[in-house]
């Protein structure tokens, strides 16, 4: 479970996380949309402990994050960012071996190979193995990123934008990916996505953020509304049902 009690982060006296307060149970899928610069990966941020929040707590079961030694959260939580820092002049494989650090420290043992050769084959990264971060198309550098947060094997799985530049193969396999951890290893998985209808037909729970906070939550039938999703993005939609789910359309 997350816990997330009045959570505030603020940059210059502006609140862009604005006293959220957010339980997320168990294993399931969680959905967080909202137009650019609403909070979604600053709330992630602060929630995985990359930024530290000038007032309220959040909780992975029992672990205050703020207050939790580095290797205790990491063997609990996950996080793909938004933006990827890491030198360039890796290769693929090394990246993806990072994600084993917490468990291997360094040395990795033949599970913690084994790991590594199974994330890189369900990714489709095998034949790029060797390759260099440099020397990947965008997408196959993003599938990289989430290879190397998916090797972690957490039960706690947090993702902002892991669908950036992924063609619709590759976007597909990868929520499919996210649905399989949550549904057969109970993985309990937030990801930020902009494609509402990758949303809706994934997740179990939507979050909606603007100006720093939420302002819808529920099941996809719940918030891919045009009601809902007028006031978040200002444009109408058209919203039908298909197969059980709403898929929302923009004719401008
Ligand atoms: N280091 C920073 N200094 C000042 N303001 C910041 C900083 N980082 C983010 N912000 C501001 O905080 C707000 C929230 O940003 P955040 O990246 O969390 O939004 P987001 O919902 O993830 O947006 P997007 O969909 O564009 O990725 C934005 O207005 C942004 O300009």
């Amino acid at each position: 479970m997350i816990t997330v009690r009045s959570l505030t982060k603020q940059y210059d006296d502006a609140a862009v996380v604005d006293d959220v307060t957010l339980d997320l149970a168990t294993a399931g899928v969680t959905a967080l949309i909202g137009p650019n610069g609403a909070g979604k990966s600053t709330l992630l941020s602060v929630v995985a402990r990359l930024l530290r929040p000038e007032r309220g707590t959040a909780h992975v079961d029992d672990l205050d994050v703020h207050r939790a030694g580095s290797r205790e959260l990491a063997t609990r939580l996950a996080v793909l960012r938004q933006e990827h820092d890491l030198a360039a002049r890796l290769t693929v494989r090394d990246l993806v071996s990072f994600g084993r650090f917490p468990h291997s420290r360094g040395r990795p043992t033949t599970e913690d190979v084994a790991v590594v050769d199974d994330v890189l084959a369900r990714l489709d990264l095998t034949g790029l193995a060797h390759r260099f971060l440099d020397q990947l198309s965008g997408g196959q550098r993003q599938r990289a990123f989430i290879a190397m947060t998916l090797a972690q094997q957490t039960e706690y799985l947090l993702l902002d934008e892991p669908l950036n530049n992924l063609d619709l193969t590759h976007a597909v396999a990868i929520m499919r990916m996210l649905r399989t951890a949550a549904d057969t290893l109970g993985a309990r998985v937030v990801v930020v996505l902009h494609d509402i209808n990758f949303a809706s037909r994934w997740s179990d729970e939507i979050i909606a953020m603007a100006g720093g906070r939420v302002v819808a939550q529920g099941p996809p039938t719940e918030v891919v509304t045009p009601e809902v999703l007028r006031g978040l993005y200002g444009v109408d939609v058209h919203v039908e049902t298909v197969r059980g789910h709403r898929v929302a359309v923009h004719y401008g």
